[in-house]
């Protein structure tokens, strides 16, 4: 599984908010997205999802560009979860999972019970199975994030893109979710703002005004010098002297 952004930018109303960015997500690795407030990073993970067309460069999923791909053939190998993605339709937290299977449903291949399977098992794994039948619209916001969270993993896709997936979560499930998806194992890129959860990242990707500031581990990339002109504060490692991690402190 292979995923690539070449030359990426994306335009509007003659505004640049993503410019040139080229990035390669290796396989099964998890890569974070950082970067301050409107550097870019729902932008380009809108076009590695294939949802926003740049306006220049391309995106390749396992080599095949994927403007070229249909909607479905994209589904089936990677889900995405975006930041505050919302619906007004009566359905429950169950229902909403289900819609992670649609990609691997046909007349040829209808619902099953191997369905029902897949998508109690992302509801548990989200700790969501005890609010299943909880009308959607009746969830708290973490509640409702963890259910997205859980219908991307009923989609059973290669490659998982995630938009600031712990927004609303509370520290427990924070943790919880984090942990989860880094034992998956998929391919992962995933844009998070808490920078010590950055340093579980194999390799992150630091955006900056829209351009792709540079990309590498966090220990190499997450110095004084980065932190200060990347995101405007003072920060640097501590060492838990119970386990000697390391952990980042900051300070405005
Ligand atoms: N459709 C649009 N029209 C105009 N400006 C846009 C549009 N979409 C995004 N922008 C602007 O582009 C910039 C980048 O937005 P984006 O959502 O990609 O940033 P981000 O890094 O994900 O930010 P955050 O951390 O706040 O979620 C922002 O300044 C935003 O206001």
């Amino acid at each position: 599984m292979s995923l690539r952004g070449e030359n990426l930018s994306w335009k509007t109303r003659g505004k640049i908010i993503v410019e040139n960015v080229s990035l390669d997500v290796r396989h099964g690795e998890f890569l974070g997205l950082v970067g301050s407030n409107g550097s870019g990073k729902s932008t380009l993970l809108r076009m590695l999802a294939g949802l926003r067309s740049p306006s220049s460069g391309a995106v390749f999923l396992n080599a095949e560009p994927m403007a070229l791909m249909k909607r479905r053939d994209i589904a089936r190998q990677m889900a995405f979860v975006e930041q505050q993605a919302d619906t007004d339709d009566a359905i429950t937290a169950r229902t909403a999972v289900h819609v992670g299977r649609t990609p691997w449903l046909s007349p040829l291949s209808p619902w099953s019970a191997s369905d029902d399977r897949i998508v109690q098992d992302a509801l548990a794994a989200v700790d969501m199975i005890h609010k299943a039948n909880q009308p959607w619209n009746t969830l708290s916001g973490g509640e409702k994030q963890r259910v997205h969270i859980a219908r991307a993993l009923a989609q059973q896709p290669e490659t998982l893109l995630l938009d600031e997936p712990t927004n609303h979560l509370d520290i427990r499930h924070q943790i919880g979710i984090l942990d989860l998806l880094h034992r998956l194992g998929k391919t992962t890129v995933i844009a998070l703002h808490d920078l010590n959860h950055a340093m579980m990242c194999d390799r992150i990707a630091i955006m900056k005004d829209g351009r792709l500031w540079d990309i590498g581990t966090p220990d190499d990339l997450l110095t004084k010098e980065t932190l200060r002109a990347v995101f405007d504060i003072h920060g640097h490692f501590v060492t838990d002297p119970t386990d000697g991690s390391r952990f980042l402190r900051f300070a405005a």
